[in-house]
């Protein structure tokens, strides 16, 4: 039938849900105010039991992923079921900040993706806070100072970043988590500038190497410095006449740069993978991804024996890298990532058979595989 309702009509209905949805978020941030009473009552008791380490862990990244995965599995519309997800991202952030407010190390400053991959993957009510350095924001977490932390690990025109995976090596954390954002650059500037203005572009060394082919064809002459960070390279851009930076949207609003050029990455579905790291490990969600660090014998055939027992159990390789031990001259690191939880029978079975033939083997945490 027609909707005859008129502008004044609708625009009361709009109230009266609004007044429900108003309600109806209440009473579920009141149901996260039990489940944390809930926690903290089954810590008491482990500790009376004399688990004297147990700690209330509030975030749980494998309910967090069920609740969204069933939002965008059921979702009917016309809202986008990634739409609505997102909503509940946030509603989900709001709630846990009731129990617990979060904070979260990511590598800084200000504007750079990681923030953005931190507040896609938290929720706006997480407290973001900013590091210099990859150490940094794991010795963050690994002190108690942070409760977790964001990393940069992968990117699809770049591969591996190297230094968050050498962090892993030493590191006690657990991955708790991945997040994914596609990447999108803009050439940017400080208000007023004009194209003949520019005389030198900064960027992170791997924004530059993103958007290589774009500046090579469009900015020949012009000097690129690499810098810390792209958020680095707006803040200098914001302060200095003739700089340009190579960032993002949120570094553009943050320091209300302008566009001289948008889209410049040279592959449009450039994206970059996070990974979130704490110091609990995280139970199965039901749809997971795990990651180990291995090391092989230095022997003929060691690679393909190591993922021999993946094929044999039909278990599927999300990602492999190599690199360089640091203790051992020759000998080389494998980082492996799969579907699967370690807690899964075949998951244990492969990595018992891995851990035989290896020298040596570091599971570093099964999580939920990134929903949004
Ligand atoms: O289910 C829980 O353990 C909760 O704390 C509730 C809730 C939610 O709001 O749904 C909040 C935070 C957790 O990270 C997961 C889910």
């Amino acid at each position: 039938m027609a909707d005859t309702r008129t502008l004044e009509q609708v625009r009361a209905d709009i109230d009266a849900i609004d007044q429900e949805i108003q309600a109806l978020l209440n009473r579920r941030a009141q149901c996260a105010q039990r489940v944390a009473d809930i926690k903290l009552e089954e810590v008491r008791a482990a500790r009376e039991r004399g688990e004297a380490g147990a700690e209330v862990v509030y975030y749980r990244p494998e309910r967090e992923a069920q609740v969204l995965k069933r939002i965008m599995d059921r979702n009917t519309g016309p809202l986008a079921g990634e739409t609505v997800a997102h909503i509940f991202r946030e509603v989900m952030s709001a709630c846990l900040a009731l129990e617990k407010p979060l904070q979260v190390a990511y590598l800084g400053p200000e504007g750079t993706f990681t923030q953005a991959a931190t507040i896609k993957h938290f929720g706006h009510a997480a407290i973001p806070v900013s590091q210099n350095t990859i150490d940094a924001v794991f010795s963050q977490v690994e002190s108690g100072d942070c409760n977790y932390g964001v990393v940069p690990v992968e990117n699809s025109t770049e591969g591996m970043v190297s230094h968050t995976l050498d962090n892993f090596m030493d590191s006690s954390l657990k991955i708790s988590g991945e997040v994914e954002m596609a990447i999108v650059h803009h050439l940017l500037v400080r208000p007023g500038t004009e194209l003949g203005d520019v005389r030198k572009i900064c960027a992170h060394q791997q924004a530059l190497a993103q958007c290589r082919n774009w500046l090579d064809l469009h900015w020949p002459n012009v000097e690129r410095e690499a810098v810390s960070s792209n958020g680095e390279a707006a803040r200098i851009a914001a302060s200095t006449p003739g700089v340009a930076a190579v960032a993002g949207d949120m570094a553009a609003e943050l320091y209300a740069l302008d566009k001289l050029a948008e889209h410049i990455e040279d592959y449009p579905d450039n994206t970059t993978r996070f990974l979130v790291v704490g110091r609990e490990e995280v139970p199965p969600s039901g749809r997971d991804k795990t990651s180990i660090i291995v090391s092989s014998r230095n022997k003929p055939g060691a690679l393909f024996s190591l993922l021999d027992p993946f094929r044999k159990a039909g278990v599927s390789l999300t990602r492999i890298d190599t690199r360089p031990s640091r203790t051992e001259k020759w000998a080389y690191v494998f980082f492996i990532e799969f579907e699967g939880h370690l807690q899964d029978d075949n998951i244990r079975a492969i990595v018992s058979e891995l851990e035989e033939q290896s020298i040596l083997l570091k599971p570093l945490g099964s999580y939920p595989r990134a929903v949004l």
